[in-house]
């Protein structure tokens, strides 16, 4: 048994195939989805996908399991005129801003899941969020559920109101983590270290560190002051970065304000 069984039976559709569609199909083909069970519908289908035995921009099957609707935003509307009424799918979609009652709209009476996943599900290390509408029953979010749990850890929300916030921190989150990683490099660079290896010890430090912050029992506070020395360079350094004023607190309190603010107006149907 395997969470693919009924899927690789009746068949996914996936629709849109860019880094979010596409992080997620190769976490799933290398879980257990059958490629011969998998409809690709992308116009601009990439080449990495040719010649991998998926059904690529081909007719729907019949009644397919799940529908995975990962175009942008304000393509959304275009991408579902282009589908055909469904019987008994459960329609998952990954969009930013659009909400539950659009596909509603869209599917009327249809079970409806809107996650908010994020690209470290290519490599099984996403973590994803989900919430169901009135019709989505205890399977079809146990079915959702194992879907995305084939690609990291899912939560369930308690109010599709969170889903904006959850974009702004986690589905967003893995940019920010990068620039972090970018701006470590570049600091180390102006400290007199060469390039290459500045980028090796911010990228190194980064993925130890937040693998550290999984696997260890203690909070990522602790773990912070495991690293401080009285009187020595991290606490030089966390003076500055912890600063309330200055540092990365307020900071990083902005940025997830503001993709926060974004999904909300991507979800009022902003361009
Ligand atoms: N990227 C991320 O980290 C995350 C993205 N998301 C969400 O995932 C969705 C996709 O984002 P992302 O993958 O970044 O975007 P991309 O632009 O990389 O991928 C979208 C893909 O859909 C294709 N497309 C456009 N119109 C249609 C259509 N009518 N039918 C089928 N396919 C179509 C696009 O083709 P073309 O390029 O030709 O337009 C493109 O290949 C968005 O809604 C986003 O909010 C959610 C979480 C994280
Ligand atoms: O930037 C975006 O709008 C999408 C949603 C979350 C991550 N990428």
């Amino acid at each position: 048994m395997s969470e693919f069984d009924d899927i690789n039976a009746r068949g996914l559709v996936l629709v849109g195939c860019g880094r979010m569609g596409g992080a997620m199909l190769k976490g799933w083909l290398a879980r257990g989805l059958e490629p011969g069970a998998t409809t690709v519908i992308d116009p601009r289908i990439g080449e990495e996908w040719k010649g991998k035995g998926l059904r690529l921009n081909a007719p729907l099957p019949a009644n397919p399991a799940v529908l995975v609707l990962a175009v942008k935003p304000q393509m959304m509307a275009d991408a579902l005129g282009e589908l055909r009424e469904l019987a008994d799918t459960l329609v998952v979609s990954v969009a930013a801003g659009t909400t539950i009652a659009s596909f509603e709209a869209a599917f009327p009476g249809a079970p409806i899941v809107r996650v908010m996943p994020n690209t470290p599900a290519a490599i099984g290390q996403g973590i994803s969020a989900l919430i169901g509408n009135e019709a989505a029953s205890a399977a079809h979010l146990d079915l959702a559920e194992s879907l995305m749990a084939a690609v990291g850890r899912v939560v369930r929300l308690d109010s599709e109101s969170q889903m904006d916030a959850v974009t702004g921190l986690s589905g967003s989150g893995p940019a920010y983590v990068f620039h972090l990683i970018e701006a470590m490099a570049k600091a180390g660079e102006s400290q007199g270290l060469p390039a290459a290896l500045s980028l090796e010890l911010a990228r190194m430090t980064v993925a130890g560190a937040g693998a550290l912050a999984i696997h260890a029992d203690e909070d990522p506070a602790v773990l912070r002051e495991n690293v401080t020395s009285p009187g020595g360079t991290t606490a030089a350094g966390l003076a500055v970065l912890m600063d309330a004023e200055t540092g990365l607190p307020p900071l990083m309190a902005r940025t997830v304000a503001a993709a926060t603010r974004r999904g909300r107006e991507l979800g009022k149907g902003g361009a």
